[in-house]
């Protein structure tokens, strides 16, 4: 007899990730790398800034040149020049007793080291400006090399690229940047009863869901989606829809067909393939037992179950991770998770891990939200709708108690 399940537990599933890979490096555009991962360290190749600059538009000093004026008291300097935008501020040397107009953001002059803001200065004729108040060394000036000095690691591998990130790596002239390969991910929908969004379903059929959030849940993650839409419950059909796709990605989504049905051939399909190797059938946890995982090399395969909330729930607990890693994060599900206080009590079956979903509540601040129940069949897709995240019951508790502390992971 076929198809029993051999029950796993979560985190024995995910340790058979050690076994995967991160994708390969490539070199992509400057323009494109926002919210990629960094696949190596970068250095600065130079200072930023490469001169220092002025904060301010005013007076480029030598501060010890304005110590102890005042309002009463000011200190004269003679202007000798000014730094026009662009220009090499070395150019002028202030000597004892002088100063030059700089412009924010202008390169401040040999010998200078502060700047005295314009509103504190008073023009008594075309060469001659009082000063009223004194500026310490350093005082509106961002000094040569004060972001990142040259040859410091600036953004490390695995890092994962922000708009600011993407600015130090402008500013430091550096417009091709070594990232990992984004996975490619095949999305097979099984199943005789399915039939694409844009069709109407005769008696008996539904419209395939699942290609349409795997998907965006790929892509969210990190991931380009290919779908390849809807193949029969035939082991012929399936097998070659496999084969294909794992020639063509790094990663296959197959949905439906993953539990012990008659017709439910995943399992036969996935052992069938070239090199592959079955690594787990069934993980105990609710929804999501029939859960199958195989690798063809570094390329992962899931048959994920076919009802439309439990396809998701194993999403975020096992593809996510593997996607990260893939990615070059860490193999885990990347989600926040936060402590939540159960408005109610919540039943669990001894044996597997529950991911109830669940709508949050926020109280006043600095106090945990409150976590409500969303109950419903994993047939159904409204209480995913509804909730926020999945509160996580051990697999060895009978359920929590009105008032209980629970985690909850919460949905990107
Ligand atoms: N006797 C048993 N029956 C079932 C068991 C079990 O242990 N013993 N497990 C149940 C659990 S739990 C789940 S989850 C499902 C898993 O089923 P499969 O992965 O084999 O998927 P199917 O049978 O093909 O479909 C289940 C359900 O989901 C609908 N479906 C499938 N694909 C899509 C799609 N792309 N879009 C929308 N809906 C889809 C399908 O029509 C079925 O209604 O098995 C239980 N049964
Ligand atoms: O465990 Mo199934 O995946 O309930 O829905």
């Amino acid at each position: 007899m076929k198809g029993f399940f051999q029950l796993i537990s979560s985190t024995e599933f995910l340790q058979l990730f050690s076994r995967f890979q991160p994708l390969a490096g490539v070199q992509i555009p400057l323009a494109e790398a926002d919210g990629r991962i960094l696949a190596e360290n970068v250095t600065a190749p130079e200072q930023l800034p490469p001169f220092s600059r002025s904060t301010m538009d005013g007076f480029a000093v030598r501060a010890r040149d304005t110590f102890g004026c005042s309002e009463s008291e000011p200190a004269l300097l003679t202007i000798v020049g000014e730094i026009a935008m662009g220009s090499p501020g070395q150019d002028i040397t202030l000597k004892p007793g002088q100063t030059a107009r700089i412009w924010t953001g202008g390169a401040l002059p040999a010998k200078a080291d502060g700047v005295v803001m314009v509103e504190y200065t008073h023009l008594l004729d075309d060469d001659t400006v009082e000063i009223f108040r004194p500026v310490a060394p350093g005082e509106n000036v961002i000094r040569a090399g004060e972001d990142f000095e040259t040859g410091q690691v600036i953004l490390e591998r695995g890092r994962k690229l922000r708009p600011q990130d993407l600015g130090v790596l402008a500013g430091l002239g550096i417009t091709t940047v070594p990232v990992y390969r984004q996975p490619q991910v095949a999305i097979l929908s099984t199943g005789d009863e399915l039939v694409p969004p844009d069709q109407t379903p005769a008696p008996g059929q539904i419209r395939d869901i699942n290609s349409t959030t795997l998907a965006a849940l790929v892509r969210e993650a990190g991931g380009i989606p290919k779908q390849l839409g809807i193949i029969e419950d035939s082991f012929d059909d399936m097998l070659a829809a496999c084969r294909q796709a794992v020639a063509d990605a790094d990663m296959v989504l197959l949905s439906g067909g993953s539990s012990v049905g008659r017709r439910d051939f995943t399992l036969q399909v996935l052992e069938e393939l070239p090199s592959s190797e079955l690594l787990a059938h069934g993980v105990a946890i609710r929804p999501g037992k029939p859960t199958i995982l195989a690798s063809v090399d570094n390329k992962a395969l899931f048959g994920l179950p076919g009802h439309v909330a439990s396809a998701i729930v194993v999403f975020h607990l096992f593809v996510r991770p593997l996607l990260r890693l893939f990615s070059g994060l860490p193999a885990d599900h990347g989600l926040q998770q936060i402590q939540a206080t159960t408005t109610q009590q919540i039943p669990s079956a001894i044996g597997r891990e529950e991911y109830v979903r669940v709508q949050l509540s926020w109280q006043e601040p600095g106090q945990p939200p409150l976590a409500t129940p969303i109950y419903g069949k994993s047939g159904l897709l409204s209480p995913l709708v509804r909730a926020d995240g999945l509160l996580v019951i051990h697999r060895d508790s009978e359920g929590l108690d009105q008032g209980a502390s629970a985690r909850v992971l919460l949905f990107p």
